[in-house]
């Protein structure tokens, strides 16, 4: 790897106008990316990002330079042939691990970084019939040395598995027609187009105003019927008995799960809701603003979470990924990746269908999000099929972005924020 052209950009998509992926504390977010591009002398790329919101991306940008001298200089194969080893220089730099350690502005940088590697390694790997993380994940065993057990009584029935993910997909939900923003016009048509595409689980944006959320959810459970699948997200809103009072009063809309119902800290707060709204059959999600692999597992120990949202970057890459994955499989918790974002359902694709092939074999009570905004901008975005992902089949980690929507989109000097600006 070496320093050719710019290593990382700051990207940009003014999402907020149209309210697209607002919640209860995110009112205006603007969907962005700290896109890396590491540069090797052997003329590949690889390509990787982390999503952040806006004015966030000045700082993990900082964050990405801050590391890039210890990727700079490496050869792909020191890094591969010792990963562990490159993961914790990353994580344990003596001056920079006080930000974090692994977890913040740091750990998303970490991330960008991590993911560049990945889509490197895959591109270079190139000795399947295609060469994309998922392919790299699921042939090289090795990698895994510490959970082989695992990996070696998935290798029962692997092959089956692989060949129905090429065939019928990966399940999936959506979250794009309930944005908290939109207006309920909005939502019963994107509601009734979803329904038309072949969509069955949904889920909703509640947690600003109770009245509002009776109201949407009816609105939404009467649209979808009785067998679709609801979940709701109040992203953090509430503290713990709040949480637990609002959710009863949502019940009759049967959600499967109530998503960061509070602090995405506060573990046993989580076990509380979790214990309070069992009886209701509603289960707690949360993972999105999990920090770290260390907080996986104690969400897991204390029972204090019923699905596992892994993030491809807020983790670090797919590395502290596949040890939550890991666990999860160990505590017999379904993992549901969040993604959305920009370039997150790219991205997260990979770690699922490797789940299910390699590690859970298992789809009872599990779905990837997906979000249906900003795909155009990939050179290989993904593919919904009936409701379902169908495994990616480029080289890489699919997060290589078209240089024309780099470009436009670039912040401040992009034409799109030129335009924005003079408004
Ligand atoms: C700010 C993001 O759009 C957030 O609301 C996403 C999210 O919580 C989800 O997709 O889940
Ligand atoms: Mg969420």
């Amino acid at each position: 790897v070496y320093r050719g052209g710019r290593l990382v950009r700051d990207v940009r998509f003014p999402t907020s106008l149209e309210q697209h992926g607002s919640d209860a504390m995110h009112t205006d977010p603007d969907y962005s990316a700290a896109y890396v591009v590491l540069d090797t002398d052997s003329g590949l790329k690889g390509f990787g990002l982390t999503f952040t919101l806006g004015k966030g991306t000045e700082i993990v940008l900082c964050a990405v330079k801050a590391l890039a001298g210890l990727v700079i200089g490496k050869s792909l194969q020191e890094i591969v042939s010792n990963f562990r080893g490159f993961y914790r220089l990353l994580t344990s730099d003596g001056q920079m691990r006080w930000l974090g350690p692994e977890k913040g502005v740091i750990h998303l940088a970490t991330a960008a970084v991590l993911n560049a590697v990945w889509d490197l390694w895959a591109r270079a790997e190139g000795k399947h019939d295609t060469s994309c993380v998922t392919k790299t994940l699921c042939h090289t065993p090795s990698v895994f040395i510490l959970f082989l057990d695992i990996l070696v009584k998935a290798q029962e029935g692997k092959k089956q598995r692989e060949d129905q993910m090429l065939k019928e997909g990966y399940p999936a939900y959506t979250t794009s027609c309930a944005w908290l923003g939109y207006s309920d016009q909005q939502l019963k048509q994107l509601c009734s187009d979803a329904l038309k595409s072949g969509w069955t689980r949904f889920k909703v944006k509640v947690g600003a105003d109770l009245e509002d959320d009776i109201r949407r959810c009816r609105l939404i459970r009467k649209m979808i019927g009785p067998s679709s699948t609801l979940m709701i997200d109040a992203n953090q809103r509430w503290d713990v008995a709040e949480a637990i009072s609002w959710v009863s009063r949502l019940a009759e809309v049967k959600p499967l799960w109530i998503e960061e119902p509070t602090s995405p800290d506060d573990i046993l707060g989580h076990a509380a809701i979790s214990k309070a709204l069992a009886p209701l059959g509603i289960g707690v999600a949360t993972g999105e603003q999990c920090h770290n692999r260390v907080m996986f597992k104690q969400f897991l120990q204390a029972s204090a979470l019923q699905f596992v949202q892994i993030d491809s970057c807020r983790l670090g890459s797919v590395n502290e990924n596949l040890a939550v994955l890991l666990m999860a499989y160990k505590f017999q918790v379904p993992v549901c990746p969040h993604a959305g974002g920009v370039g997150l359902c790219e991205l997260v694709q990979h770690l699922i269908l490797f789940d299910y092939i390699c590690v859970s074999a298992d789809l009872r009570n599990r779905m990837c999000e997906y979000v249906d905004h900003l795909h155009e901008h990939f050179t290989s975005p993904v593919v919904i099929q009936d409701a379902h992902y169908m495994p990616p089949k480029d080289p890489g980690y699919s997060c290589e972005m078209l240089e024309e929507s780099v470009n436009r989109h670039e912040y401040p000097e992009g034409d799109i924020w030129k335009q924005e600006i003079k408004k």
